[in-house]
């Protein structure tokens, strides 16, 4: 074992620890040590108290988890929250979101949205986010100001909503940011051609070639609903994922958002090509598109990571109360009461998740070496009574309001469910001019 500083930055004393790896353990009256943004080891609490830290925290009733990792969402889409509910997906897109985003997205409206959503983000235990947007060098801007892990994803889009840029000017905008970011530990970047409907081949054939030669990942919305299926099979005679196959996009740092469509031969092509799954299952709920086969695509051994997509579509963006939808989605879809058990479900919402960003080596469990990527959920509630097993009463009781405590990279996020990393005032009123301009804008529209 390698020695441990004299003076660690902070240790932090739990109930109980499940650190994902190994699967399925929990520690009993543990306390992690972290120094210089890392983890450098899990000791029991007699054996910590040889060390002196600068800052010692004691949380008697918790349990400590990695971080969660929310692999997919549109962060500054808080501002369209309730803004158009309970339609299917095109009607949503087309009648409603695309001409609202055409009307109000700028750069000042990603910045208050993105706000919003971090700081929904860090209160529910999310440390880390994957995003698509409009302006994505804003929403990098917002995570880096609040200290949180991010991965956004330039959007590449052939038939734009007015305004954007059209997919040429997308590439080299975000080629850019990509060089911009390429030292930053907090921030990486993704291509984000936005589904197989809206870009063609030949920029997708583009971004093929950029992502094999920069090692960049590719975030894309793909299978989603039936009705994209079958449009394009009647189009072309090819299901999407077949496409996009024949194009050279599959692989392991393919992203495939949604994917609630899934046959025997593209199973085969996720299996084969080691593809990464983000299921959103909450947004696909709400607009009807369908049920992803989490359990099957595990039992074949695919990396299935877990996201809320927008607050648009969710509406929130409580990653712990996702998960328990999650889980008990797949035990309804699959007839298994033991699909997708408890320490399933956390690892899908932790290292699953750094594994589908590319992450795995620096964050979704509490190891040695990773980066103090932490949150505190106290289970001392009544509904949380009694803990005969803490990661399960976490999964079927949790929620974002269990969250006490959050860390990135060893700094303090959230203190006994306070926000601090961003001034939640500030952010709660730029947020609140909005929605009475969109709904002002509407109503002069009709
Ligand atoms: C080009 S930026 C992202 C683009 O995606 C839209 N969007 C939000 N949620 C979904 C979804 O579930 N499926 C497809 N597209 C979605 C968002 O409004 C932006 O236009
Ligand atoms: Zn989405």
């Amino acid at each position: 074992m390698t020695a441990l500083p004299e003076q660690p930055d902070l240790i932090i004393e739990a109930r109980w620890i499940a650190p994902v790896v190994p699967a399925g353990q929990v520690l009993e009256h543990h306390a992690l040590v972290i120094h210089a943004e890392r983890i450098v080891a899990l000791l029991t609490q007699e054996q910590s108290r040889q060390l002196h830290p600068r800052q010692r925290r004691s949380l008697p009733h918790h349990l400590l988890i990695p971080g969660l990792v929310n692999a997919h969402g549109h962060a500054a889409m808080t501002l369209f929250r309730g803004l158009a509910d309970d339609l299917p997906l095109m009607t949503w897109l087309q009648e409603h979101i695309w001409p609202a985003e055409a009307r109000w997205v700028t750069p000042d409206f990603v910045r208050c949205g993105s706000q919003l959503a971090i700081a929904e983000m860090l209160l529910g235990g999310t440390t880390c986010f994957a995003d698509m947007y409009f302006y994505p060098e804003v929403t990098a801007q917002v995570a880096r100001e609040a200290g949180m892990r991010a991965q956004v994803a330039f959007p590449i889009i052939d038939n734009p909503i007015p305004g954007a840029a059209n997919s040429d000017e997308a590439i080299h905008k975000g080629l850019k940011l990509h060089d911009e970011m390429r030292h930053n530990d907090l921030i990486s970047v993704a291509f984000g051609p936005h589904a197989p409907y809206t870009v063609g081949d030949e920029a997708l054939t583009r971004v093929r070639t950029l992502a094999d030669e920069l090692d960049i990942p590719i975030h894309m919305h793909i299978h989603e609903t039936a009705g994209e299926v079958s449009d394009a099979v009647a189009a072309s005679g090819q299901r999407p994922l077949q496409r996009l196959a024949d194009l050279g996009l599959l692989g392991p740092r393919l992203q495939a958002v949604h994917m609630t469509q899934v046959d025997d031969a593209d199973l085969a092509l996720l299996q084969a090509h080691a593809v990464q799954v983000i299921h959103c299952p909450e947004s696909n709920l709400k607009l009807a598109s369908g049920f992803c086969p989490v359990q099957r695509l595990l039992d074949a051994g695919i990396n299935v990571a877990l996201g809320t997509d927008g607050a648009a579509s969710n509406n929130d963006l409580d990653l712990l109360g996702e998960l328990r939808t999650a889980a008990l989605l797949a035990k309804a879809c699959s007839g298994q009461p033991t699909a997708l058990d408890a320490d399933t479900a956390l690892h899908m919402a932790t290292l699953g998740g750094a594994q589908a960003l590319g992450l795995s080596e620096q964050i979704g469990s509490l190891e040695a070496g990773k980066a103090a990527d932490v949150i505190a959920v106290d289970l001392s509630g009544v509904a949380q009574q009694p803990v005969y097993h803490p990661v399960s009463q976490l999964l079927y009781t949790g929620s974002a309001a269990l969250v006490s405590d959050v860390w990135v990279a060893g700094r303090e996020k959230v203190r006994d469910r306070q926000l601090i990393a961003l001034p939640l005032e500030r952010v709660l009123n730029e947020a609140s001019v909005w929605a009475p301009q969109i709904l002002q804008g509407d109503s002069h529209e009709s």
